[in-house]
């Protein structure tokens, strides 16, 4: 079992609970959720369409409001804060990379990395290094003057992920990162991702419906309708990481 001491701790939801209100109609899409991630963790999260991973990433980063319970991140209550502090505290800690590329059509590569560095305040020479930086550490030296549609869909999902590593974050989430890609690109990604929990000890947590991925990860929490139902770490998968095998 995992010895879970408290400076190791990143992130505790206790009892999220997220309800969505459409008209008279009341959806529950999480329900007294319990998590706990450690510093370096890299967690997959499954389950079938509908049962709450995409809401699950929403609300405990932050992006979403929700109707019950607490997150804690790096030792803020995030909705113990006003929204410009959640706001702030997001831009510091947390990257994102969704299965859209979200990159900004007429920035070149490197423009589209230092843009959220550039709006933190980093000094511009700062962010261009750093952009430059993290776009070698993806693999794409030689693509950083290219613009989106000048790259394919497996160098778009780099150039984002160099974004979301920029600010060196304590947490990227990533929602179905490689879901527009072919699976020899997706394969690509995982690689990357799973090198950058590896090697530089990135917490990643990341909602993904393909085996292929989910297999890859080693701590997976399985969710149906709204619940967390399992939570697997998958032995020997990743070095830093608890290879314990236990459910619960
Ligand atoms: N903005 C919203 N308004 C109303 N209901 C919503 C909203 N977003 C999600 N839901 C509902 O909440 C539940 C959980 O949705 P969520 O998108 O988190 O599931 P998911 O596991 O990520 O699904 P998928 O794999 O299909 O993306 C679903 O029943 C969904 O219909």
């Amino acid at each position: 079992m995992e010895t879970m001491t408290s400076d190791r701790v990143l992130l505790t939801a206790t009892g999220v609970r997220k309800i969505y209100r459409t008209g008279s109609v009341a959806v529950t899409a999480l329900l007294d959720l319990d998590l706990t991630v450690c510093h370096g963790e890299m967690v997959g999260v499954m389950g079938p369409s509908g049962s709450g991973k995409t809401t699950l990433l929403n609300c405990l980063s932050g992006l979403d409001d929700i109707d019950g319970g607490r997150v804690v991140v790096d030792g803020h209550d995030l909705f113990a804060m006003s929204d410009a502090a959640r706001t702030e505290h997001r831009a510091r800690t947390m990257g994102f990379v969704f299965q859209a590329f979200n990159l900004i059509p007429v920035f070149s590569a490197v423009e589209n990395v230092e843009l959220p560095l550039l709006l933190v305040g980093r000094r511009s020479r700062d962010a261009r290094r750093r952009a430059l930086e993290m776009l070698d550490r993806v693999g794409l030296s030689h693509r950083v003057g290219h613009r989106p549609n000048e790259m394919s869909g497996g160098e778009q999902q780099r150039v984002t992920i160099a974004r979301a590593l920029a600010g060196r974050p304590a947490i990227v989430w990533a929602d179905e990162p490689t879901g527009n890609l072919d699976s020899a690109m997706a394969g690509q990604i995982m690689d990357l991702l799973c090198e950058l929990n590896q090697d530089e000890g990135q917490t990643i947590i990341l909602v993904t419906h393909d085996f292929a991925i989910g297999s890859r990860v080693p701590r997976l929490i399985r969710m149906r309708d709204g619940r967390l139902v399992e939570d697997l770490h998958q032995r020997g998968l990743a070095a830093g990481a608890d290879t314990d095998l236990h459910s619960g």
